[in-house]
């Protein structure tokens, strides 16, 4: 199934007919699969921001894990700029990580509570051979995330849930990737602590003229900050349109539901 917006002609992310299986637990010899998608395709430009939603467990992350490379497709292909990542070469794989990187779900879980705010932004652009200087680029970055005023020796277990988002932020921005994927980057975050990292992810999509993808259950972060935004349902991406479109006039059922599920303040109040 090809996803209904067609109009990406030279995509910077494409992923073409990508199949995703899981064995379902019981014994090896009668082992079943389950299919969580089977043939999907997606096109990306370069400049887009596009928000991934639909319910729990519908495949998102996995189909995430496909697009960042970590993980192969059971059938199917990634490319990068005409370029074929999955299957493909060590070197197109290296290059990819330069051109594409990640902001986890669960930053202060993920980032390693002993090291240093430096060692981890640093750790990227020491490992992918950066020729700069590599202190200065750390700092730089902080100051992009408004971490100007933390310490880069605090260590990643003596931050705040808001500070550690920052930082992984910082991190994925240290070696000038083109394009960012997040999943569910709010998802543990206080109402304000949200609104501060969704206008941060506007401010440096824009600054650094960077695509974004964002995974979330959270809608109203989709809205404002993604051009485009993609509803799954049952292993298919059955909404592709622009956000405001979406949001005004859903097309499919799931995304009516979804939407019917955001909770409301009431208008008036009594008593
Ligand atoms: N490695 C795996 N082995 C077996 N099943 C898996 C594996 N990874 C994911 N699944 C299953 O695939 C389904 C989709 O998981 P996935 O994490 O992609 O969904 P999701 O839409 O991101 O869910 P959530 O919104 O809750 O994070 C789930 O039923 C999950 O249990």
């Amino acid at each position: 199934m090809e996803s209904s917006l067609h109009l990406v002609t030279a995509p910077f992310l494409h992923l073409h007919k990508v199949s995703r299986h899981f064995a379902l637990p019981g014994s090896f010899w009668r082992r079943q699969h389950t299919t969580l998608f089977e043939g999907l395709s997606l096109r990306i430009a370069g400049h887009e921001t596009l928000g991934l939603v639909g319910a729990s467990g519908c495949g998102k992350s996995s189909l995430l894990k496909i697009l960042l490379a970590l993980e192969a497709p059971d059938n199917g292909e990634v490319y990068c700029t005409g370029e074929k990542i999955r299957p493909g070469s060590l070197r197109s794989l290296r290059e990819y990580r330069q051109r594409v990187q990640y902001i986890p779900q669960d930053p202060a879980g993920s980032l390693p509570p002993a090291q240093t705010i430096g060692q981890i932004i640093a750790e990227p652009l020491k490992h992918l051979g950066f020729e700069g200087d590599i202190r200065l680029r750390v700092s730089d970055v902080m100051a992009q995330v408004s971490l100007s005023d933390t310490l880069p020796s605090r260590t990643a277990g003596e931050l705040s849930g808001g500070q550690a988002q920052r930082v992984a932020i910082a991190r994925a921005l240290a070696i000038r990737p083109q394009f960012l994927v997040a999943d569910e980057p709010v998802s543990g975050l206080d109402l304000p602590l949200r609104a501060q990292v969704k206008q941060l992810l506007q401010q440096v999509t824009q600054q650094n003229g960077m695509g974004l993808l964002m995974v979330t259950h959270d809608i109203s972060m989709v809205a404002g900050l993604c051009d485009r935004l993609l509803v799954m349902h049952g292993g298919e991406i059955v909404e592709d349109r622009a956000t405001q479109d979406v949001l005004r006039s859903p097309d499919h059922t799931h995304t009516r539901q979804l939407l019917q599920a955001i909770p409301h303040l009431p208008l008036t109040v009594n008593g």
